[in-house]
């Protein structure tokens, strides 16, 4: 009798957790959201299953391409469902633009997980700030004082230098005759860049000019190595962190300590330079102003010493890896269409001669290199999905979309959709040439007709900052490497498989090939 009371006592408890844990289940991942009254026109919605929805489809290898691959067989919109976390993913142009036009305030923010007290991808961040006071304050400092036409060309000397550097580095390759890897180039070439840029422009000093430079360069490599596995988690983290589960929370504090310490150091040393901040308006001189005033700012978002170097490390991770694959992918492209090549370099012998390096300045001048680099970027765009969320409930190409929906812009598939480009996988740069000269509205057709369907900077008000150094950066990294070297292909044809399983479009076969020198004695470098 007693035995069977145990048994059936353990039967029972057994029964009672069971029961909890499934509560906690439906709880946690699979009850609809609250807010879902009314809302009974959702986008059409692909198979999912029990309790994860569609999380099987987000862990796809290529993701942008199974994601192109079902929006071609479900619809142009869909409704998606990972666990209890709603998401509308778009990929075509209507919708897109209309998003981007009449829901471009409701889109304007960023839910990513963040983590708290973290200057990557912490609270202070500004690209995972959301939209309000705070971001409009530093996003108008950033394109009048950083990234703006003026500033850019404020800051022109600085990438003169490093690009002289990135062409006599491999003159020493060529001389050698040693093999490189494009990418590590153009990281080594865009990373300098960002550093000696921004340090020059926050701080108004170059990075040479600090002990500590090799410590910033090493601390953003790592950045970049620990920003992968984050965005692979980062689907995963609040299910996760409802069950007290923190990813990767050791190596975001030891990260963030040691970038901590040495952008302190940078910006005491700083402090003790230009005791008169309040008198300048130099972007650091902004910021410190605005933290030393704290709540009284203009703006209703104290900004904490946290903010700036944030916003130092933000910069730095928006624009290195995106400027980086952009640079390989379009020498891979220029490498396996030798036609391209020859047009490439008529145009850039033409327009820069043979006795002097391509800079920033001739770029206005060579529309065919513009194109080549915007027509790798249609094929490849580094960044595949733009991600939003919408703030409100709103209607979007006649369907409901709940308040706190992310938004998953699929720009792979817009940039190869068959019914707006004419041969979409083929690389034909000629496509942005005018194809004759053309009257003023059928230029302002043309440009109309880009801003729909050619997003790989993403759209909106929160659409990318950086396009412009970026078109920069790549026209002279390229305009060097085709101007000056004659190159020689590891297996004479570049593999253009994509890396899997990152949010990048990277390539699977890093693009290694050697230079040879195309004139007999070097050219006389800038400075
Ligand atoms: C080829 C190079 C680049 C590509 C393809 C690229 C692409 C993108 C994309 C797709 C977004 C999201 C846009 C959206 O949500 O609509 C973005 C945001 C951003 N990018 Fe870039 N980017 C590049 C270079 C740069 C550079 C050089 C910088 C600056 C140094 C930069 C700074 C930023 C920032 C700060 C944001 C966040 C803007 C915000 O939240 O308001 N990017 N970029």
């Amino acid at each position: 009798m007693a035995a069977t009371f145990i048994l059936d006592f353990k039967n029972c408890f057994i029964f009672i957790i069971l029961c909890l844990f499934s509560f906690l289940f439906y709880y946690l991942f699979f009850k609809a959201p609250n807010n879902s009254e009314g809302c009974d026109h959702l986008p059409p919605s692909p198979p999912s299953l029990p309790i994860i929805g569609h999380l099987h489809l987000l862990f796809s290898l290529l993701l942008h391409k199974s994601l192109q691959k079902l929006s071609s067989k479900y619809g142009p919109i869909l409704y998606l469902r990972v666990f209890n976390v709603p998401i509308v993913l778009v990929s075509s142009v209507s919708i897109a633009y209309e998003i981007f036009r009449a829901q471009d305030m409701n889109v304007s923010t960023r839910t990513f997980p963040t983590n708290e007290g973290s200057l990557f991808f912490g609270s202070s961040n500004f690209t995972t700030a959301p939209y309000g006071d705070y971001w409009k304050f530093i996003n108008k400092l950033i394109t009048t004082k950083l990234l703006g036409p003026q500033a850019l060309e404020r800051s022109r000397g600085v990438r003169a230098d490093e690009v002289n550097r990135f062409y006599l580095d491999l003159v020493d390759k060529a001389v050698k005759k040693e093999s490189v890897e494009i990418a590590e180039e153009a990281m080594k070439l865009i990373s300098n860049n960002m550093c000696k840029m921004k340090l020059y422009m926050l701080m108004g000093k170059s990075l040479s000019e600090y002990d500590e430079s090799e410590r910033v360069r090493g601390l953003l490599t790592e950045t970049d190595v620990l920003l992968k596995k984050f965005f692979l988690a980062a689907i995963l983290r609040k299910p996760l962190a409802m069950l007290g589960i923190s990813l990767f929370k050791k190596d975001f504090e030891s990260i963030t300590r040691r970038y901590d310490e040495v952008l302190e150091k940078i910006i005491v040393e700083y402090e003790e330079r230009h005791k008169d901040y309040n008198q300048s308006s130099e972007m650091l001189d902004v910021l410190l102003l605005e933290a030393c005033q704290g709540k009284k700012a203009r703006h209703n978002n104290k900004i904490t010493r946290n903010h700036i170097k944030s916003l130092f490390v933000d910069l730095f991770v928006a624009g290195t890896e995106t400027s980086t694959l952009n640079i390989q992918w379009t020498m891979a492209e220029i490498f396996n269409n030798p036609k391209v090549l020859e047009r490439l370099r008529e145009e850039i012998d033409l327009i820069v001669g043979k006795t002097r390096l391509v800079q920033e300045t001739d770029l206005a001048n060579m529309p065919y290199l513009q194109a080549v680099v915007k027509e790798a970027l249609r094929l490849h765009p580094p960044g595949p999905l733009v991600i939003r969320t919408f703030s409100d409930r709103c209607k979007v190409g006649g369907f409901d979309v709940l308040e706190k929906t992310t938004l998953l812009v699929n720009s792979y598939a817009v940039m190869r959709d068959p019914y707006l480009w004419e041969d979409p996988e083929e690389f034909k740069p000629e496509r942005f040439l005018p194809a004759s000269p053309r009257s003023g509205g059928q230029e302002d057709e043309m440009i109309k007709d880009e801003v729909l369907k050619y997003i790989p900077f993403g759209s909106g008000r929160r659409g990318c900052p950086g396009s412009n150094l970026a078109y920069l950066s790549a026209g002279t990294a390229i305009g060097v490497m085709v101007q000056c070297f004659d190159w020689k292909i590891e297996g004479g044809k570049v593999n253009m498989e994509e890396v899997r399983g990152t949010m990048t479009v990277a390539m699977a076969h890093p693009l290694k090939c050697t230079p040879l020198l195309r004139y007999p004695n070097p050219l006389p470098s800038l400075v």
